[in-house]
Parts: structure tokens; C-alpha cells; sequence
């Protein structure tokens, strides 16, 4: 038993030898919500390469306490807007944020739509890379007001969070390249879903920025700890603190951007679709199978015990090792000058 920082206490079992689970145990605060978080790791041995991250870190408790159905219901009670995707030939999705009334906000709805969006982009076999927008040359606002306000109590708060992060964190986690496409702003939540991406790409006048603190709020989505891993611990604390607008220049400067595009000519956002598809394509070129497997490693490196990052890469080598993209490699005698 270890007895974090904050508090809490960690509890790790892990089976010798068997590698085939970690369990994190973290027990609540007294006073705090009163949930048992189980976080389960698991890495069953005959798993599919598409699968292969599938299932870590996803959030279960006691049945006093989350409950994902009873938390679509209640999210489902805030209605509007919609998450639409369009999967392409190319084996890049195009996720569209589509709520422009309210300047993309996630209703309710959203959130229960983007959490099936991202089970259908778990099972897409042929996928390869994602591009991540707002409708109507916006990318998005962040929570729907109207139901932040109508769930304003901790219980119903703590419920949307838990379901954000557990969503956002497998879209992170998807054997696909993720691109945000930042038009416009990306504000509080979306700000956070920016975060869930691999990569950020803004067009000028855009910004991302993290407006929780005018809110009386802190992150809640995973997007604190995933910006301190992407700009360092100095530059979130700052955008944190002053709700820092972070525009292209600055973007780039701390790392949170990895291009700025030109943009839309005609402001229908098209333009800068397809820019950010040609910048993606630079990366997804290449055997979906391969590039799949290069997200996985990534993500395995990035998330795990330096011992188990290694023995995934193992394993995941082993689903390329003697494919058809390594034999017909071999046979082209391909040179790399
Ligand atoms: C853990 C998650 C934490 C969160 O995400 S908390 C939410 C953080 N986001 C916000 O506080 C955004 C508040 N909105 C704004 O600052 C501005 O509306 C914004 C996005 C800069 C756009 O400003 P303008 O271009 O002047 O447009 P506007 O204010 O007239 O907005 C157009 C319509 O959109 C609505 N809207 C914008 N953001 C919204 C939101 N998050 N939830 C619900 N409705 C939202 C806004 O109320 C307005 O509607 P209406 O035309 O007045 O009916």
C-alpha cells in the first residue's frame, strides 16, 4: 500500500510471472464522493493488434457508485447537437464536433454520441489516422452551459467527468494518428479534447484555451494531466492559471501546436480539412497494419512501466515481424538513402 501525494492510497497487485494484470486500487477520500475506483489493466495474450491498448485505465466501481448506464440516461436528458463521422477510403476519419449554435458545446447527447463514435473507431480495423473538427469554422466551446448549470451538484458533476475521461482517454488511446483541427477556439472542455489527441494543428486567429479557472473549475476530462505531459508542468501551470489564450504563434513556441495551416479560404473550413488530411498523410502513409502498430508502441511508451512498455513492443513486433509490409520490404531490397 503506498500513500500518494494527494492523499489517496494506491494499492498496485500485480501477478509475478503472468503479466496478465495490473490492478490499481484507488480508495477515496473520506468525504470525498465515497466511490471505489477500480482501474483495470489488462493485457490478455491473444489479443488483436487493433485492440491491443483497448481496455486500459477503463473506470468501473462498486455498484453503489458509477454507473455508465445510469450516467447516459442523465446525459441523455441534455439533448442537442450531434458527433458525426465519416470514415474514408484513405483510412482517415473525419470527426466533426456539430453542435454551431452553441459554438460546438457538448450537450449531453454529445458526450453519450462521441463515446459510441469512439467504439466504432475501436472496431475499424482499416483505419489509419483522425481528424478531429468543429463544425461551422469553430472547434468547440466546451461543456453545454445549460447542462453544466442543470448538473451543477458534485454527484452528477463528478458522474460527466468520470464518463469524459473515460471516453477521452480511448479516443487518446486509438491505433489511429489524431489530429485536432483547431479553427477558431477551443475552449474549457474543448480545450481538454484537444488534449485526446496526438497532434494539434491550428489555423491563424484560432486559440486554445483553458478557461476553467473563470469557470471556479479545474480540468476534469484528463485534459490537466494530459496537457502537463504535452507542454511540461511550467507552461500548464500557466495556461491553467492565467486561462492563458494560447493562438498559433504561442502554440508552437510551447509545444502544444505541431503546425499551423493556412486556413479556410471561404470560411466553409474546407480548405483547412484538407490541409490538415495532406500534413496527416505524411504520417499515414504506409500499411495500416504498420502504422497502427507504431501508435501502439507510442502509446505503450508513453502510459506503462518501462518493464511492461518493453514486453508490449515484444509483443507487438511480433504482429509486423514477417508480415506482408515487412516481406515485401525485404523482397524490393528497399534502400533508405
Ligand atoms: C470540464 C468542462 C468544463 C467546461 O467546458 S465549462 C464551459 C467552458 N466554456 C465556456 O464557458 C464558453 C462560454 N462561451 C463563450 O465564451 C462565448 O460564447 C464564445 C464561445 C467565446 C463565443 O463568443 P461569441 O462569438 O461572441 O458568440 P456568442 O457568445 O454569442 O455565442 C453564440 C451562442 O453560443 C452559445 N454558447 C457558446 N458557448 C456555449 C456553451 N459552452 N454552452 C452553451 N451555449 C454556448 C451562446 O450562449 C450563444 O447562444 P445564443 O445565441 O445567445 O442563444
Amino acid at each position: 500500500m503506498v500513500l500518494s501525494a494527494a492523499g489517496q492510497h494506491l494499492l498496485r497487485v500485480s501477478r509475478p510471472g503472468a503479466w496478465g494484470q495490473h490492478l490499481l486500487l484507488r480508495v477515496s477520500r473520506p468525504g470525498a464522493w465515497g466511490q471505489h475506483l477500480l482501474l483495470r489493466v489488462s493485457w490478455p495474450g491473444a489479443w488483436g493488434q487493433h485492440h491491443l491498448l483497448r481496455g486500459i485505465g477503463s473506470v468501473s466501481t462498486t455498484a453503489k457508485g458509477f454507473q455508465e448506464k445510469e450516467i447516459r440516461e442523465k446525459l441523455q436528458a441534455f439533448p442537442g447537437g450531434s458527433i458525426d463521422l465519416v470514415k474514408q477510403e484513405s483510412g482517415i476519419a473525419v470527426l466533426t464536433v456539430n453542435n454551431p449554435a452553441r459554438m460546438n458545446a457538448f450537450s449531453g447527447s454529445m458526450m453519450v454520441e462521441l463515446e459510441e463514435r469512439v467504439s466504432q473507431l475501436e472496431e475499424w480495423t482499416e483505419g489509419k489516422g483522425l481528424i478531429i473538427q468543429g463544425a461551422a469554422g469553430t472547434f468547440c466551446s466546451g461543456s453545454d452551459l445549460n447542462a453544466v448549470r442543470a448538473m451543477s451538484n458534485p454527484q452528477d458533476g463528478m458522474k460527466m467527468c468520470m464518463f469524459m475521461q473515460n471516453v477521452l482517454i480511448r479516443l487518446l488511446r486509438l491505433p489511429l494518428l489524431s489530429v485536432a483541427l483547431v479553427e477558431g477556439s477551443a475552449l474549457g472542455g474543448g480545450a481538454e479534447l484537444t488534449t485526446a489527441c496526438d497532434f494539434r494543428l491550428m489555423v491563424p486567429g484560432s486559440m486554445i484555451r483553458f478557461v476553467h479557472k473563470h469557470m471556479g473549475l479545474v480540468p476534469g476530462w484528463g485534459g490537466a494531466a494530459r496537457l502537463v505531459r504535452i507542454v511540461g508542468s511550467q507552461n500548464a501551470l500557466k495556461m491553467l492559471s492565467g486561462a492563458l489564450k494560447v493562438d498559433p504563434e504561442m502554440g508552437l513556441q510551447i509545444g502544444l501546436a505541431d503546425g499551423v495551416l493556412e486556413g479556410s479560404l471561404d470560411g466553409s473550413g474546407a480548405n483547412a480539412l484538407l490541409e490538415a488530411e495532406q500534413w496527416l498523410g505524411c504520417y499515414t502513409t504506409g500499411p495500416a497494419s504498420v502504422i497502427r502498430a507504431i501508435k501502439n508502441v507510442v502509446v505503450s511508451g508513453r502510459e506503462l512501466p518501462l518493464d511492461v512498455a518493453l514486453r508490449t513492443e515484444r509483443d507487438v513486433f511480433g504482429t509486423v515481424w514477417g508480415g506482408p509490409a515487412n516481406l515485401q520490404a525485404l523482397a524490393s531490397k528497399a534502400k533508405h538513402k
